[in-house]
């Protein structure tokens, strides 16, 4: 029996660890069992119980100081040492989560790791041959949809790493509870790529009229950026976005349907 996971990455402050925490929290009190493993060696406390920790392997306060590394160095420092410890000390971690289990990682938000960095592709690969289903769960921060130039850069971090990790991938909007208004909050969640065009050119010099082009066309050619709303002070929001998940890694396929609540449009909105 395979195991699941979800790998939660996305810009620094987006929400990820309190993703974790709310998801965490919601499962408790549907009496189904995850667990959230930190891997981020910068974090200094959570609002989780922490399965596993990589500040036991490696913290990067001892990187910073030893090594004379600013944060960005340390940090890449640390997941480079976790990629070279992934046989040994991880492995050893993960050998308490067996058949079924379901764990969410949480991790740092330095967005060299989901573009250029080979760190994640090589954890998650190891991940698949531990026979892991694992999904990656994109968080953008709301405040992106306030403006369309913010949004569609957004949308590129997200494709990047989407095409470094080569995962199911979903796109979540966290913080909607911030929103002054959800009004236009759909043409955001599934985009128009000639809406998005049209908006691209109003804001910007006629000179980026190809370039808008070319990235409309870039969104709609891959017709996966699309993104779940997620309102953690509301519990149907949170299931919401996990049985998306759960949906995307075949987790509970043995169990009896699950109905997709709070999905008006009856449409997946998934992004991979
Ligand atoms: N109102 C509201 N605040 C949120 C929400 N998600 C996160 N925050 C706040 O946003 C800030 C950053 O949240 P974190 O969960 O630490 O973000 P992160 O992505 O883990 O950040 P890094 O680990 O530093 O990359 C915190 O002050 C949170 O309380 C949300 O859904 N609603
Ligand atoms: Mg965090």
């Amino acid at each position: 029996m395979p195991r699941y996971a979800q790998l939660v990455i996305g810009p620094a402050g987006s929400g990820k660890s309190t993703y974790c925490q709310n998801v965490y929290q919601h499962c408790q009190s549907i009496k189904r069992t995850v667990h959230v493993v930190n891997l981020d060696p910068a974090a200094d406390h959570f609002e989780y119980p922490v399965s596993v920790d990589i500040r036991e392997l490696i913290s990067l306060e001892d990187v910073m100081e030893e090594l004379k590394l600013g944060p960005n160095g340390g940090l890449i420092y640390c997941m480079e040492y976790l990629e070279e410890n992934l046989e040994d000390w991880f492995s050893e971690q993960m050998e308490d989560y067996i058949d079924d289990d379901y764990l969410i990682f949480d991790c740092p938000g330095q967005i060299e790791l989901y573009s250029h960095i080979p760190v994640l592709r090589t954890f998650v690969d190891q991940l698949k041959r531990w026979d892991f289903n694992v999904c990656a769960v994109y968080m953008l921060d709301s405040q992106f949809v306030s403006d369309v130039t913010k949004y569609i850069s957004g949308c590129m971090a997200s494709l990047s790493a989407m095409v470094q990790l080569e995962l199911p991938h979903i796109n979540v909007l966290s913080k909607i509870d911030l929103l002054p208004s959800k009004r236009d909050l759909d043409k955001f969640l599934d985009p128009d790529a000639r809406l998005l065009l049209g908006d691209l050119n109003q804001q910007m010099a006629p000179r980026f009229a190809r370039l808008n082009q070319a990235l409309a066309e870039l969104v709609d050619d891959y017709s996966m950026v699309n993104f779940l709303p997620l309102d953690i002070t509301d519990e149907d929001s949170i299931q919401f976005v996990l049985s998306h998940i759960d949906n995307a890694i075949q987790y509970g396929e043995d169990a009896e349907p699950k109905a997709r609540d709070h999905d008006p449009d009856g449409d997946d909105g998934g992004g991979f």
